[in-house]
């Protein structure tokens, strides 16, 4: 696959942001992104909204962290250090989501403004825990999906914010229709969790064209973390200046490979990779 370029040694890095929770496990949420960001030559900056208490096995409490305080990571970041990519992750709550969608345009981030921005739309874990209100499910649909350059949802999440049961190809671009009228510039139906496939095909769509980034489906339980690492490998080359449909060939292929070099970790699903990136056989 092709690479991004990382700066030379001592030079300052094209940066990215997540807007995600903590995984005390490592696997997904923020820590799943800063790997991402590092290993594809992007410095990444943090705007932390819940720690999770977490292991392979699930997730057995969460803590949220006020809105100002999320908000005020973002301003914080965006006023001195400067990003060129954001991604949203893990967001637990309307009053959260509220917070960014106001800091946002404060700033300049999302479709059609200065910084582009990745709503990967997390509303539950691998495991089945919740990680957002299901009463914040208005907020994202009518507040947050609409500034979205790119909105990236996994089968179930189609089906909260839809209502679209995506059994098929027909109806994964269905559904990718229905989040462009939503307002998203481009919808990403991620087709991971269509099991039956031999294939893991994505559809990607802007209104005009459909998509499609498919790989063979990996036999691995150890898939943690890949909704996280295709959004922000998604980021890493906005960030770059890469065109959406470019950015999501680069996403496909890192997290194809990153799924490719998981690995076991504790009792349930181990997380995925990019450390191929560096450390090869
Ligand atoms: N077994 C697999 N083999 C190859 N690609 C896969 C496999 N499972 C998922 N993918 C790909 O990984 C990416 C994440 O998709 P998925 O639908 O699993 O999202 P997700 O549910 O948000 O991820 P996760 O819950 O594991 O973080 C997509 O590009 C999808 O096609
Ligand atoms: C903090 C956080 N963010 C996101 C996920 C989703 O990842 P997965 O679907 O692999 O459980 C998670 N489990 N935890």
């Amino acid at each position: 696959m092709n690479l991004l370029p990382s700066a030379p040694l001592g030079a300052t890095p094209v940066r990215a942001m997540t807007i995600a929770g903590t995984d005390s496990g490592g696997g997904a949420g923020v820590a799943a992104d800063l790997r991402t960001f590092a290993l594809s030559g992007v410095h990444g900056c943090v705007a932390v909204t819940a720690v999770t208490v977490q292991n392979s096995l699930g997730v057995s409490a969460v803590h949220t962290i006020p809105p100002e305080v999320v908000a005020g990571q973002i301003r914080a970041v965006v006023t001195d250090i400067g990003v060129q990519a954001m991604k949203t992750g893990m967001l637990a709550n309307g009053a959260i989501i509220d917070a960014i969608v106001d800091v946002a345009a404060e700033v300049g981030l999302g479709r059609d403004r200065a910084i582009p921005l990745v709503v990967d739309p997390v509303c539950a874990s691998m495991h089945g825990h919740q990680l957002l209100a299901p009463e914040a499910m208005d907020t994202l649909r009518d507040r947050l999906i609409p500034i979205a350059t790119v909105v990236t949802p996994n089968l179930d999440e189609v089906r909260l914010i839809t209502g679209i049961d995506v059994v098929d190809g027909d109806t994964q671009r269905q559904a990718a229709v229905v989040l462009h009228e939503m307002g998203a510039q481009w919808a990403m139906v991620k087709g991971g969790h269509l099991r039956s496939s031999p294939r893991s095909a994505d559809i990607l769509y802007d209104g005009t064209e459909f998509l499609e980034f498919e790989h063979v489906r990996i036999d691995t339980p150890h898939d943690h973390g890949a909704g996280d690492t295709l959004a922000s490998a998604m980021c890493s080359a906005l960030a770059h200046g890469m065109s959406v449909p470019d950015a999501a060939t680069f996403a496909k292929a890192w997290v194809s490979e990153s799924i490719r070099w998981s690995y076991p970790l504790g009792k349930g699903h181990g997380p995925v990779n990019p450390l191929w990136r560096v450390a090869g056989p």
